[in-house]
């Protein structure tokens, strides 16, 4: 076994954000996808950031710097780039690292999902028996020269090989069995390979960022892969990151091979067998990568304590932190967003580990403060059987196979510059409202010129799904330019939910009354529901997430049944996040799932028969959660299906399996959307089925929508045409 390596920096981090302080990445990848500016332009802003993100590391005094946490859209995307398992689909695209993260014409992008328990989004590798893996080390090694002209040594950060597998998917045509951990022993091929470029190059250190170490049953595949790739001679000294989680039994299969330091997230606890890590280097995850709570330095050098480390980080990337508290006013004294975690990680380095007098409380480092006055109230109130509803709202007259859409329409850069200018007071709250009319005026009109069958509003009024709740909840503070990316070049700025949550008047119910107001045919009122808006906020940390979530349940419920009572027939109550919160370890899922069921259950449950309560899940495995899914009892379902390909779970309620992945400018075809239904109907009966894209229009054009929506509408008609006539079909 190798002993400590006391050239370990004592201050670092695992990654740091880097769309931009101004997002300034955002802004150059959609000039340059948009035409408006050449690659070079790309590349000038990409090296740009790097620099400036290496140069505030360290006038703020952190001495070890990562690199390759550079990203022009997804860390795991650059892996597969790295490795060349670029699928043969996107070789002869002119850009194949965006083709595969965008699609091109005629070619479909990677499927995106959700990276662990945040909100971040990855784009997922496919992988198969054939795939050829190749080390293409370009780009880590590029970084690592610039940084060095730049007078910094850095250490380049990958995504782990065993991580990188296990998030990968088999791809089209693998046999049957088949899994991507299969090609483990090829893929550490190219590891040795890459690491052996690296240490050529005179690297001292690399991460391998393998966080499914905190997922269950990985430990085999991370024993074998760490023997071999630690086994090799010629390789840089190795730092094998673990976050999200407790890495439990997954510590034991490190510690049999020599690594030289691990990386452990000790916001989650200090594992019970740390010991077994005595002899290398422990680099200690105390200052949280997911709140944005000031955190408790004592109790952090406790944690070091207890965990025998000297060595400082934070928990996981700070990729899903905004970047400064710099021009924000909120909640003064209680906040730390990178910059400032990066402060306290040097701060704690400096102070170095102390043990506690008494044991180490093992729950979350966070201080938020504020104490609560509240009970959330828990009572579930049952709705009727699900025949007993269907039969209410037979009045709503949809036709089989009814079309409808998930609630945003484009988000034009008109109501964007609008709304800054109203939040600005350049414009008045008249101005403003009357835009988002005519907007919702637009958005109507074109979906009944189209013949979608249940109508939405367009949500012109949100600049968030979770964002515009919080602005008119209790409990909720709000950032100015607190931006995180969430995928490419999108971003939100999540809310900081750090009160007793309630809701001082009714928030959808003007603009939906409005929408119903200008068609005969049934609006779908549209809300976010509460997992989901914990789930995409930074929530207090002293009370437990089960209290909060019923709190804002609560509100949601108010909302529902302000909705229903001001004549709105169909309610649609979007939880994308219930599958995100899911626990990582299956021990724990049970329980989260229950209270969550019950958090939207008590949300929709106030709702008569006749209203019809939709739900909306994107971004994930559905199939994960399915039975939870079906727990929330709605009456339709719509779910992504589009990107992925997985087959939907077959309800025994309303189930609309997304036929157009509003995710890429792609349009889809009437006869690829028809392929689609006809499909969906092997495993849902017809009188069931709903016909709707993947997710919301807002990222899209007006022009996509309509050429989009035309062809969904055509191909909901061609379907129940041949099942009028089946010798079309
Ligand atoms: C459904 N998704 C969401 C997730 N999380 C959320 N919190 N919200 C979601 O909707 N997670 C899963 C997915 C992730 N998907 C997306 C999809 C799209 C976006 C997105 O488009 N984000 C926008 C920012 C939206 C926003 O808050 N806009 C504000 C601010 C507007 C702005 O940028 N202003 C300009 C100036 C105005 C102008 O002239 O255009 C500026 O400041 O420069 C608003 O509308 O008021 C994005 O652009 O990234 C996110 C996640
Ligand atoms: N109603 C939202 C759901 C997004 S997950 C929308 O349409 O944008
Ligand atoms: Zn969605």
């Amino acid at each position: 076994m190798r002993s400590v390596s006391d050239d370990f920096p004592v201050s670092t981090v695992l990654g740091y954000p880097r769309i931009g302080p101004d997002r300034e990445l955002k802004h150059a990848l959609e000039a340059y996808w948009d035409g408006r500016a050449g690659r070079d332009h790309l590349e000038r802003v990409g090296r740009r950031l790097r620099a400036d993100t290496w140069r505030r590391l360290a006038e703020l005094g952190l001495d070890g710097l990562p690199s390759n946490t550079f990203s022009f859209y997804d860390q795991v995307l650059d892996t597969a780039m790295l490795v060349d398992a670029v699928p043969d689909r996107y070789r002869e695209c002119a850009d194949p690292y965006f083709a595969m993260a965008r699609g091109v014409d005629g070619v479909a992008p990677l499927r995106m999902t959700k990276w662990f328990d945040t909100n971040y989004h990855y784009l997922v590798p496919e992988i198969g028996p054939r795939t050829r893996f190749r080390a293409v080390a370009d780009k880590p090694l590029a970084e690592v020269r610039e940084a060095r002209e730049l007078g910094h040594e850095t250490r380049p950060v990958l995504v782990g090989p065993v991580t990188f597998l296990r998030l990968a998917q088999a791809a089209p045509g693998s046999p049957d069995g088949f899994t991507p951990v299969d090609r483990l022993d090829d893929l550490l091929d190219v590891y040795v390979r890459l690491l052996s470029l690296l240490a050529a190059e005179g690297v001292g250190w690399v991460q391998l960022d393998e966080p499914i170490l905190v997922t269950d049953g990985g430990s085999p595949a991370v024993r074998h892969a760490y023997r071999r790739l630690a086994g090799h001679p010629r390789r840089p000294k190795l730092l094998v990151a673990s976050y999200f989680g407790d890495i439990a039994d997954a510590l034991p299969a490190l510690a049999v091979t020599s690594v030289e330091a691990v990386a452990l997230d000790l916001t989650h606890g200090v594992p019970e067998d740390v010991e077994l890590l005595r002899g290398r280097t422990v680099v200690a995850g105390v200052v949280s990568g997911r709140e944005v709570w000031r955190t408790d330095l004592d109790r952090a050098r406790a944690l070091m304590a207890a965990a025998g480390a000297t060595r400082v980080s934070s928990s996981c990337s700070l990729l899903h932190v905004p970047y400064s508290l710099r021009g924000e006013d909120i909640l003064p004294g209680r906040l730390a967003f990178a910059e400032e975690k990066v402060a306290e990680i040097v701060a704690l380095a400096a102070l170095g580990p102390k043990a506690a007098p008494g044991a180490v409380d093992t729950g979350g480092t966070a201080v938020t403060g504020a104490g609560s006055r509240r009970r959330p109230d828990t009572g579930v109130t049952e709705r009727s059987a699900y025949a007993v509803r269907a039969a209410a709202q037979r009045d709503l007259n949809l036709p089989t196979l009814p079309v409808t859409t998930i609630g945003s329409f484009p988000q034009t850069a008109e109501v964007r510059a609008a709304r800054q200018a109203f939040a600005a007071g350049r414009s008045s709250r008249e101005e403003y409202e009357s835009l988002i009319e005519r907007e919702i005026g637009r958005a109507v009109a074109l979906q009944e010129r189209l013949g979608i069958d249940v109508l939405v509003h367009g949500e012109p009024e949100r600049n968030d799904m979770v964002q515009y709740f919080a602005e008119h909840l209790d409990g909720f503070a709000v950032t100015r330019n607190g931006w995180v990316q969430s995928y490419g070049s999108r971003c939100t700025r999540p809310p900081i939910l750090h009160g007793d949550v309630r809701r001082p008047a009714p928030i959808t119910v003007r603009w939906a009354t409005y929408a119903q107001s200008l068609t005969g045919r049934p609006v779908k009122g549209m809300l976010t529901g509460p997992v989901t808006i914990v789930a995409w906020s930074f929530v207090r940390a002293d009370r437990p997430l089960r209290d909060v979530t019923m709190q804002v349940a609560d509100a949601v419920r108010e909302e529902v049944r302000d909705l229903e009572a001001a004549g709105i027939r169909v309610i649609q109550v979007d939880e994308p996040a219930l599958r995100e919160l899911l626990p990582l370890r299956k021990g724990d899922q049970d329980e989260y799932l229950a209270w969550a069921v019950a958090a939207y259950r008590h949300a929709t449950g106030g709702a008569g028969d006749a209203t019809q309560i939709h739900t909306h899940l994107c971004y994930s495995n559905a199939a994960d959660v399915s039975a939870a899914i079906d727990a929330l009892d709605a009456d339709v379902t719509s779910i992504e299906s589009a990107r992925s390909g997985t087959g939907v779970p077959g309800f025994g309620r309303g189930l609309g399996p997304g036929v157009y992945d509003i995710h890429s400018p792609r349009i889809p075809s009437r006869a690829e959307i028809t392929a689609r239904l006809q499909r969906a109907l092997r495993t849902i009966p017809a009188e069931r089925l709903w016909v709707n894209p993947d997710c919301g229009l807002k990222t899209r054009t007006y022009e996509q929508v309509e050429e989009a929506l035309t062809n969904v509408v055509a191909a909901a008609g061609a379907v129940r045409a041949s099942m009028e006539d089946p010798g079309h079909r």
